[in-house]
């Protein structure tokens, strides 16, 4: 192919790291590297990677420097870990170079997560790529600095939905937010849910999912945690 059939795509990374498990969602365990993308299209007051995004507390020229989808990938592919999370951020944002590094991380074999905010559906071309969607929409505590038009995109949910490779992710942080669960569950058929509690140290996680538990439970949803948290407290690059 010629370079204008295939450019030479870069996509701007906030970090990578291996030596891990994915700590959330139904993989949870399972040992993984990671490409966290920079960028994101919200703006979530509890974020703990605001460092992918907020140009008025980092400098995104130093903390998200461009870096070829050819150079990530022969990173990834060096890493012993058979299963590649892509993160943010949010990775849909930077659509062409993540369908080429999904492509190429496929073609080798690779098992791929990508963590999502669900608000960008994903093209045809990066769901044929094979990847596994790890969902996460905002409830309305979580992303109280947004309208809810802006932090829940129904076209995008149900475009999710239907590729059959979607698994959904919920933070919660008062049981009563499950009410808002289980409504979007019912307005957009979602399928897999797992509900984890917020936080970034391992006793408010611990604590977070002894008082979910039996109410998650009953609702028939996956009780998730955030276990590089409880192995790891808030430490970067785990
Ligand atoms: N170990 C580990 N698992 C994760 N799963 C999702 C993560 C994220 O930051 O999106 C994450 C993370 O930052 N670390
Ligand atoms: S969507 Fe995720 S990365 Fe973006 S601001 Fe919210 S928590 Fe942070
Ligand atoms: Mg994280």
């Amino acid at each position: 192919m010629s370079t204008l059939q295939r450019p030479r795509l870069r996509l701007r990374v906030s970090e990578k790291f291996g030596g891990t498990v994915q700590g959330e969602g139904p993989s949870t365990g399972v040992p993984a590297c990671f490409i966290r993308l920079a960028l994101c299209n919200l703006v979530c007051s509890p974020c703990d990677t605001p460092y992918t995004w907020d140009h008025t507390r980092y400098d995104l020229r130093k903390e998200a420097p461009y870096q070829r989808v050819e150079e990530l990938l022969a990173w990834a592919l060096d890493q012993p870990e058979d299963l590649v999370v892509i993160t943010g951020g949010e990775p849909l944002i930077q659509l062409a170079g993540l369908t080429e590094l999904v492509k190429g991380l496929r073609a080798a074999g690779r098992a791929v997560e990508i963590e999502t905010n669900g608000t960008i559906a994903p093209s045809e071309a990066l769901v044929a790529a094979g990847p596994y969607f790890n969902v996460s929409p905002k409830l309305s505590r979580f992303g109280a600095a947004m309208v809810e038009t802006r932090r829940l995109r129904p076209d995008a949910l149900r475009a999710f939905v239907t590729t059959g490779r979607a698994r959904f992710k919920f933070v919660v942080s008062d049981p009563a937010e499950l009410a808002e669960v289980a409504a979007l569950e019912a307005a957009y058929a979602l399928n897999d849910i797992s509900v984890m509690p917020e936080g970034t140290d391992p006793e408010v996680i611990l604590t977070g999912m002894r008082t979910l538990e039996p109410l998650v439970r009953e609702r028939g949803y996956r009780l998730g945690t955030r276990l590089h948290v409880l192995l790891w407290g808030d430490e970067r690059g785990r």
